[in-house]
């Protein structure tokens, strides 16, 4: 069935990252203002409760992107699991690289990415397990923010895509 009723979300986030595999400027250590937008389809809208005559909520829609994409990412960096040489980089003092990253790769395979504060810098450093391409985010953002979407709208709302821009002019979507 169609749905009829569409309903769509914005935040942004600072981040920083680099392509490694890319052949000039973006495999430089380099940060973002990222746009992120969410949109979700209804066949109908809730009927009772407080979402009557709603989709979802959207400041449902924005607790959960805080949680999903704000918080492991907002003001940290965003670093490919390939990229060692990079991690390395991040390794905290006195520990030794390759374990440190093992130990991030374990929970990427575990849970799709890893977040830490326990870095030389202490900066926040988020690691996922492909190049962090607007396009590979916005697939990451929509496999976490698909079932969030389901349980905060009691079933009513479906996640139809996530767009991500990189720059004001630059865009990439997924969506299933
Ligand atoms: N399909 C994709 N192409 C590129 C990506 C990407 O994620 N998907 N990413 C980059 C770089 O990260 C880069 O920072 C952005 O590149 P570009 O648009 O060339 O940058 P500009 O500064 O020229 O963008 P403006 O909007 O003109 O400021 C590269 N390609």
């Amino acid at each position: 069935m169609t749905a009829p009723y569409r309903v769509s979300r914005r935040i942004e986030i600072d981040a920083g990252h680099r392509i490694m595999t890319h052949g000039s400027k973006c495999r430089h250590i380099h940060g973002h203002r990222y746009g992120i937008e969410v949109v979700c389809e209804a066949v109908d809208l809730h009927h009772d409760g407080e979402q009557t005559d709603m989709v979802v909520d959207f400041g449902f829609l924005k607790d959960e992107m805080m949680r999903a994409i704000d918080h492991p990412c907002d003001h940290g960096f965003i670093a490919a699991l390939a990229d060692r040489e990079l991690l390395a980089m991040f390794a905290p003092q006195g520990v030794e690289a390759d374990a440190w990253i093992a130990g991030l790769e374990t929970t990427v395979r575990a849970e799709g990415e890893a977040t830490t504060h326990n870095t030389r810098l202490g900066t926040k450093l988020t690691v996922v397990p492909f190049q962090p391409t607007a396009e590979c985010l916005a697939r990451h953002w929509y496999i976490k923010m698909f079932q969030p979407v389901r349980n905060r709208s009691g079933g009513t709302a479906r996640l139809v895509k996530v767009t991500v821009f990189e720059t004001p002019n630059c865009s990439a979507e997924y969506g299933e």
